[in-house]
Parts: C-alpha cells; structure tokens; sequence
C-alpha cells in the first residue's frame, strides 16, 4: 500500500447510517403501504416482521451494504400476486416519499429509484417469471 492509494469510496448504505436507518425506513414504509387502502389487501396474510426484515435485508444490498438476502427472489415472490404496474408506482411512490421523509441525499433516491425500474417486470403482473 502506498500513501497516495485512493480511499475506499463510502456506500450509500454507510452514508445513511447504516442498519439502523434502513430498518427506520423499512418501518415507514410499511407503515404507510399498510395505511394505503388500495395496497393493505395484499398484506393481510402475510408474516409483516419477516416482511420487514427481508425488505431491510434487501434495501441493504440496493445501497451497497452487505449481502445478506434471506428472501425469495424477486419474480417468484410477486408472480403469484398479479400486481398491476398501478400499484407498482403506488409502493415506489411510498418508498420514495419515506426516504425523502428521512432526507436521504437526493443522489440515493435517484440510484434507488433506477433499481426499482430495473425489478418492475420481475414484480409487475405479466412480467419476467420466475427461474425455473
Ligand atoms: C417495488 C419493488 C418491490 C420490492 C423491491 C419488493 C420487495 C419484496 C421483498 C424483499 C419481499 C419478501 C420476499 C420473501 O420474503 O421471500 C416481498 C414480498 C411481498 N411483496 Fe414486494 N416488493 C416490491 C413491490 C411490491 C408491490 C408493488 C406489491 C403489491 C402491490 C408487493 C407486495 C408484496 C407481498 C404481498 C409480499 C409477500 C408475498 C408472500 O409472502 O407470499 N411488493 N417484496
């Protein structure tokens, strides 16, 4: 190693705060999607601390944390659900205002943004199926 070597750039994930800020997010975000009457229908079965854990885990890797996705993937998860891309844009929309709420840096929201854009036909009714 030298002196002039270039420093390890930080992530997002350490710029925000780390788990804790993404857990406080994660909480948020459901809160609201839970509070929205049009998206509550589809969370009515389901386990919401496993819910919130695995969408912590996996915020964590969009920001450049560490990987420790416990989930499903993608596809497989949401297939089954048949969600329209209305309600796609509804749960981006709460993800977006939440983490405006908790002003992250405007350059993150845009980075997470394009991931969300990059998944929708894995989320979306119709879209990519899930690996055989
Ligand atoms: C916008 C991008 C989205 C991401 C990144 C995302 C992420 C996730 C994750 C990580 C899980 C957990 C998978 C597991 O535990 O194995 C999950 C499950 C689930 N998601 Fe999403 N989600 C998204 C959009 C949506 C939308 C738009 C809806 C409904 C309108 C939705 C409804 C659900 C439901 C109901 C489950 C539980 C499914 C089950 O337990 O069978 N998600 N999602």
């Amino acid at each position: 190693m030298t002196v002039t070597e270039e420093p390890t750039p930080v992530s997002h994930f350490e710029r925000i705060g780390g788990a804790g800020s993404v857990k406080a997010a994660v909480e948020l975000f459901y809160d609201r999607v839970l509070a929205d009457p049009e998206l509550a229908g589809y969370f009515t079965a389901v386990d919401m601390a496993g819910q919130r854990r695995h969408m912590a885990q996996m915020l964590t890797v969009v920001l450049g944390g560490p990987n420790e996705y416990r989930g499903r993937d993608l596809a497989t998860a949401h297939q089954p659900l048949q969600v329209p891309v209305a309600h796609y844009q509804q749960v981006g929309g709460h993800l977006t205002a939440v983490l405006t709420q908790l002003n992250v840096p405007g350059d993150v929201i845009t980075d997470v943004q394009a991931v969300l854009a990059q998944v929708q036909d894995q989320v979306v009714a119709g879209g990519r199926q899930a690996d055989a």
